[in-house]
């Protein structure tokens, strides 16, 4: 285990023991000094204080620490790990893959880890897909591209040939990482774990852009993406200003979350409008948008509206409700209605305008992470490597009040965080963008 990072996490978690099952031969090669203990037991992290409090809608005060544990429950020189990454891209799931094979390696002593290609597609026979054999050498270089070297992918599997499939290859820990719909798909293969009585830990780590993670307080590639996000609305900016009565629309990422909205309008202070799926808004009338945005550009000859994917949905109610190949709702377009509102608004009261619509979800999406998502998404990993060593089955490593700690996932699975239209945030991007009469008036979304 690098010696610096085992002090960081003693000095952050206070650990009082680290597991080092590996010592030094004298060849001078890795060699594991673990001994199987029959008495070790997989440990569900299914703790029912906290379950119980979350029902009673408590926010919990605390999980179980993450970090690595005195006693191991895998042998590192039998254990066979597998990582598979689901749903949408995000910023940094090259530089999570790194960080678990690199854990497991240097860390642990593990030797067999495989990468699931395409998502829970890559379990599933009829797909034939190949299994990639992960090493150091093979993800030295990985962490500087965006997207995942394992590819990803939609769609409901088999939750019985998923196992099938861990069985014949007989992994002991399966670290998923993805989102909401990937947490919901861990909690079915745990269960058919379970029935099988099979001794497999089941470890997520929550990814999503959208931020919106429940019991998850910061979710990788979230800064990533506000920061592109950011430039993005000061090109809309400039735009907008160049030109008399320009118009800066930008729309982003978050279907039912507008964290990256609002955190990338607060960034860039040159917003006047934020559009979220957690608040709702009129199109006319005295409060609407379209009245609200004419008075801006009245006084001051230009404007910026930043809208997230899910706002302003219900103006789309009674036309069709598709679905994607996971089951989530197909969005209508936001970007391009207001777009068109906007034009036609306009038009109707003869004022000549400016619109430059930019759409940089994709973009965003794709992007390497940052800096501090790297160093974050190291820690995320690692994190995910201790507990799955350690037995522990059956949860999320998230970041909570400033602490990796391991969620249990029927604590987070199913739900969903969102902003809160009566929370300091929104209320933070009132007043940086002026709005307040336009989206106060109205209540939330749910
Ligand atoms: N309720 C569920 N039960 C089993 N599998 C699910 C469930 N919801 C989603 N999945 C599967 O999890 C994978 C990822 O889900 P998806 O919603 O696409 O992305 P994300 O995990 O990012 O939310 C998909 O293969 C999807 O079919
Ligand atoms: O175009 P796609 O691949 O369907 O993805 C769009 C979705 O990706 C997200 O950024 C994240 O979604 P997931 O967490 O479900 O992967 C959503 O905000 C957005 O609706």
């Amino acid at each position: 285990m690098n010696p610096e990072l085992t002090d960081t996490i003693i000095k952050t978690l206070g650990e009082a023991k680290i597991a080092s099952p590996v010592r030094k031969s004298e060849n001078g090669k890795p060699e594991c000094s673990f001994q199987p203990d029959e008495d070790r037991v997989l440990v569900e992290i299914n703790t029912e204080k906290i379950l119980e409090q979350i029902r009673l809608g408590i926010e919990p005060a605390s999980f179980e620490k993450a970090g690595p544990r005195s006693h191991i429950f895998f042998d590192p020189s039998k254990v066979r790990c597998a990582i598979v990454t689901c749903g949408g891209l995000c910023p940094g799931l090259n530089d999570i893959i790194r960080a678990i094979v690199l854990e497991l390696t240097y860390g642990y002593g593990v030797r067999g880890i495989y990468g699931i290609r395409y998502g829970l597609a890559g379990f599933i026979p009829e797909y034939r897909y190949d299994v990639v054999d992960l090493t150091p050498a093979e993800v030295e270089d990985i962490h500087g591209s965006g997207g995942t070297v394992l590819g990803s992918s939609r769609g409901p599997q088999d939750i019985g040939q998923i196992v099938d499939c861990l069985e014949r290859m007989n992994v002991g820990i399966l670290f998923t990482v993805g989102g909401d719909g990937t947490l919901m798909a861990s909690t079915r293969i745990c269960d058919e774990i379970a029935k099988r009585g099979l001794k497999i830990s089941v470890v997520g780590i929550p990814k999503t852009i959208d931020n919106d993670i429940f019991m998850v307080g910061r979710s990788f590639g979230f800064e990533t993406a506000v920061e592109m996000a950011t430039a993005a609305i000061r090109t809309a900016h400039t735009e907008a200003v160049g030109y008399p009565n320009g118009i800066g629309l930008v729309k982003l990422m978050g279907r039912h979350s507008g964290f990256i909205a609002a955190h990338a309008a607060l960034a860039q202070q040159d917003v006047n409008f934020v559009l979220v799926p957690e608040v709702n808004f009129d199109l006319e009338g005295e409060n609407g948008f379209l009245k609200t945005l004419e008075t801006r550009l009245l006084d001051r000859g230009h404007a910026v509206v930043v809208a997230a994917e899910g706002a302003g949905q219900k103006f789309f109610e009674g036309e069709n409700a598709e679905r994607d190949a996971s089951g989530n709702l197909k969005l209508h377009d936001i970007g391009m209605f207001l777009k068109s509102e906007i034009a036609r608004y306009f038009d109707s009261i003869n004022m000549e305008i400016n619109l430059k619509f930019i759409d940089p979800s994709y973009m965003i999406r794709s992007h390497p992470a940052n800096s501090n998502d790297n160093v974050f998404c190291s820690f995320l990993a690692r994190n995910a490597v201790h507990a799955g060593m350690a037995g522990k089955t059956r949860l999320l490593v998230g970041y909570w009040h400033d602490q990796f700690v391991h969620v249990p996932m029927d604590a987070s699975a199913g739900k969903r965080k969102r902003i809160d239209p009566n929370g300091r945030l929104w209320m933070s991007v009132q007043e940086a963008t002026g709005q307040r009469s336009m989206t106060n008036a109205h209540e939330s979304c749910e």
